[in-house]
C-alpha cells in the first residue's frame, strides 16, 4: 500500500454527521453500487486494539484516555483513506478531518488534552494532510437535531456510550454545524452537500437519493 500523496485515488467522498446521525444507514444506501467500494467508520478496530476496547475506556475517563484513543482513531482512519480499491469511488463513513476538526476540537473545548498531547496530535494530523493521499471530492453533511440523534443513540443502545449526553452531542452539532454548514472554523475539504437527516428512516432513502447523482457521476455541483 502506498501513502503518497502523489499515488492515484478514486473519487473519494465521505459522509459527515453527528453521532446517530445516520451514517452507516447512508452506506447501506450506497452498498448495492458495484462502482461504490464503501468503508464503515473502523469502530470494531476502536472496540478491540489487542483486546483493549478503546471506546469503552475513553466514556469511562475521557481524561486519561482521550490522546490514546484518538491517536489510534487518525491511525485507523488513515488506514481507510489509503486503502486501495479497484472501484472508481470510495464511500468513507466520517475522516481524519472530523476526527481532528470534530472531536478533537471538542477534546480541547473540554480540557482532555494537556497542550503537549493537542500538539502532537495536530503535528500527526498536519503531516498526514501534507503528504499522505487523503484528499477528498465530496463531503455529504447529514445534517441532524441534537434531540433527534440523541434518542436514535439511545435506541440503539450502544453498550459504551450509555454515558453520552445530550450536551455533548449538542456541543459536537454545534461544531459540526460551524464546520460544514456555516463554515467558520477550519477548512472544508471539498464541496458539502448538506441533507436534512432528520428525516424519518420511512422517507430518508428519497433524501439520500439526492446525492446519487453526484456520487455515481462523480460531479462536484452541489446546489446549495
Ligand atoms: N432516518 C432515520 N430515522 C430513524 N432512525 C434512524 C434513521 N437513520 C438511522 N436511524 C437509526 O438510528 C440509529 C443510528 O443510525 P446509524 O446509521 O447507526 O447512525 P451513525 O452511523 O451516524 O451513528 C440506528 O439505530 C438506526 O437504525
Ligand atoms: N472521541 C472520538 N470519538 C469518536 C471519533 N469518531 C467516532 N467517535 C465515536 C462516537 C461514537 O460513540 C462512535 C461511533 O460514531 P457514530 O457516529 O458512527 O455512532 O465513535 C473520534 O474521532 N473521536
Amino acid at each position: 500500500m502506498s501513502i503518497s500523496k502523489n499515488s492515484q485515488r478514486p473519487f473519494t467522498v465521505i459522509v459527515e454527521g453527528n453521532i446517530g446521525s445516520g451514517k452507516t444507514t447512508f452506506l447501506q444506501h450506497f452498498n448495492k453500487f458495484d462502482d461504490i467500494c464503501v468503508l464503515a467508520e473502523p469502530i470494531e478496530l476502536w472496540r478491540n486494539c489487542n483486546g483493549h476496547n478503546l471506546l469503552g475506556l475513553l466514556y469511562e475517563d475521557r481524561k486519561k484516555w482521550s490522546f490514546t484513543f484518538q491517536s489510534y482513531v487518525q491511525l485507523t482512519m488513515l488506514e481507510q483513506h489509503t486503502k486501495l480499491t479497484d472501484r472508481p469511488i470510495k464511500l468513507m463513513e466520517r475522516s481524519i478531518y472530523s476526527a481532528r476538526y470534530c472531536f478533537v476540537e471538542k477534546m480541547k473545548q473540554d480540557g482532555l488534552l494537556s497542550h503537549a498531547s493537542a500538539a502532537v496530535l495536530d503535528k500527526h494530523f498536519e503531516w498526514v494532510k501534507e503528504y499522505a493521499n487523503v484528499g477528498v471530492d465530496l463531503i455529504v453533511y447529514l445534517r441532524t437535531s441534537p434531540h433527534v440523534v440523541y434518542e436514535r443513540m439511545m435506541l440503539r443502545n450502544r453498550a459504551e456510550e450509555k454515558s453520552v449526553s445530550l450536551e455533548y452531542l449538542q456541543a459536537l452539532h454545534q461544531i459540526h454545524e460551524d464546520w460544514l454548514y456555516h463554515k467558520t472554523i477550519f477548512s472544508v475539504a471539498a464541496p458539502v452537500l448538506v441533507l436534512n437527516a432528520n428525516l424519518d428512516k420511512s422517507v430518508i432513502h428519497e433524501e439520500y437519493m439526492k446525492c446519487e447523482p453526484q456520487i455515481l457521476n462523480r460531479t462536484l455541483t452541489v446546489h446549495t
